[in-house]
């Protein structure tokens, strides 16, 4: 026979009866947090892209090396960014966080769901609002009793790729994990690295789960978009474009260079590297196996055919900084047309 389903509302069933909450909240969320299911432009100043980098600053407060010297580590993913805002929120590397952070929390209340779990469950819903992009799985039962993480987990733009590699590590992520967790940047803007450039993206084509931002990173950088460098930033190939210096040093450190590299002629492996990685972003702090897998709520992307990556007009091989020694990098074909800007996302 097969399997009894929970009756849940509006005639939907699910594997478990927890699950039939999030029903509830993904209707919710994608009517009143996403404007209507859409990536990247939203009525909130892109609430998509803010609750996916929210659940990497909640997950990311997890220390071995702490723990081992007899300190609280921090609790992962955990809601702590959350409930303990007033603390994290003010962390330098949380700088903007507080934003969407507030904008959720009546969200969470509302339909009485852990912090921890709606955090989770916000960046994967928002991000497989975006064309092209992952069906992230999704665990509930996370407690909602949490503790303040410790300052100085969460990576800074202005940190070198060592530090930021150590620091992964020491979360549970290898280099090429970190690579992975990259992907999230190609639906992704700045707003406090220059605060006189809101919205401004990290490629040219923030509303889409594309692997443009593999290929942008790597191009020679000439200018900066805004006011002139900032801490954290550095020379960007297209006006309208930011770099930040991290991507800037894990696209071309040899360590990463090659995983970096391979994601732009192989669509289907960055994301399913993404979604493969995200599973153990989202449980930081958490025993899998005594969540529930509540991912058949989470929506199934639209199926798209996403264009080749290309060189952006005006620029050819030659501007490329191409840094895996065992591949050369691909043949990529450039946009037509005169050298363009990049659009800001729309900003709040
Ligand atoms: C590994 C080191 C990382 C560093 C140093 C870093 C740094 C940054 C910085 C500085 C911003 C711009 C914030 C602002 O000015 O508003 C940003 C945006 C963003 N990051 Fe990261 N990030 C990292 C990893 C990640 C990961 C692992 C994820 C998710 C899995 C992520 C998701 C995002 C998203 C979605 C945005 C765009 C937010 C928006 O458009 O409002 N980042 N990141
Ligand atoms: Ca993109
Ligand atoms: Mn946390």
């Amino acid at each position: 026979a097969p399997p009894r389903r929970a009756a849940c509302s509006n005639g939907r069933t699910a594997s478990d009866a927890a699950c039939c909450v999030w029903f509830d909240v993904l209707d919710d969320i994608q009517e009143n947090l996403f404007d209507n299911a859409e990536c990247g432009e939203d009525v909130h100043e892109g609430s998509c892209d803010q609750s996916l980098r929210l659940t990497f600053h909640d997950a990311i407060g997890f220390s071995k090396n702490l723990t081992a010297h007899g300190q609280f580590g921090g609790g992962g993913a955990d809601g702590s960014i959350m409930a303990f805002a007033q603390i994290e929120t003010n962390f330098h590397a949380n700088v903007g966080v507080d934003e969407i952070v507030e904008t959720q929390r009546p969200f969470a209340l509302k339909h009485n769901v852990a912090f921890g779990d709606f955090i989770q469950f916000a960046g994967a819903v928002g991000v497989s609002n975006c064309a092209g992009g992952p069906r992230l799985q999704f665990l509930a039962g996370r407690s909602n009793i949490s503790q303040p993480s410790p300052d100085l987990l969460v990576p800074e733009p202005s940190d070198a790729a060592d530090k930021i590699f150590a620091r992964m590590e020491d979360a549970g992520f290898s280099i090429i994990d970190t690579v992975d967790l990259l992907a999230s940047h190609t639906v992704a803007a700045q707003d406090k690295v220059d605060a006189s450039i809101p919205g401004t993206p990290f490629d040219s084509t923030p509303s889409t789960f594309d692997a443009q931002f593999f290929v942008e990173t790597l191009l020679n950088g000439t200018l900066f978009p805004g006011n002139g460098s900032n801490v954290g930033e550095v020379l960007s190939p297209l006006h309208g474009e930011f770099r930040l210096q991290s991507d800037f040093e894990i696209a071309r450190d040899s360590r990463s260079a090659c995983e970096w590299q391979s994601f732009i002629t192989d669509h289907t492996k960055m994301v399913t590297k993404f979604e493969s990685v995200m599973k153990r972003l989202a449980t930081v702090g958490h025993n899998p196996n005594s969540l529930t897998d509540c991912s058949e709520v989470i929506p199934v992307p639209k199926a798209v055919t996403l264009p080749p990556p290309t060189l952006p007009a005006g620029q050819t091989l030659g501007d490329v900084q191409g840094a895996c020694a065992a591949t050369p990098f691909p043949r990529l074909s450039t946009a037509p047309g005169p050298a363009t800007s990049v659009a800001p996302v729309p900003p709040s």
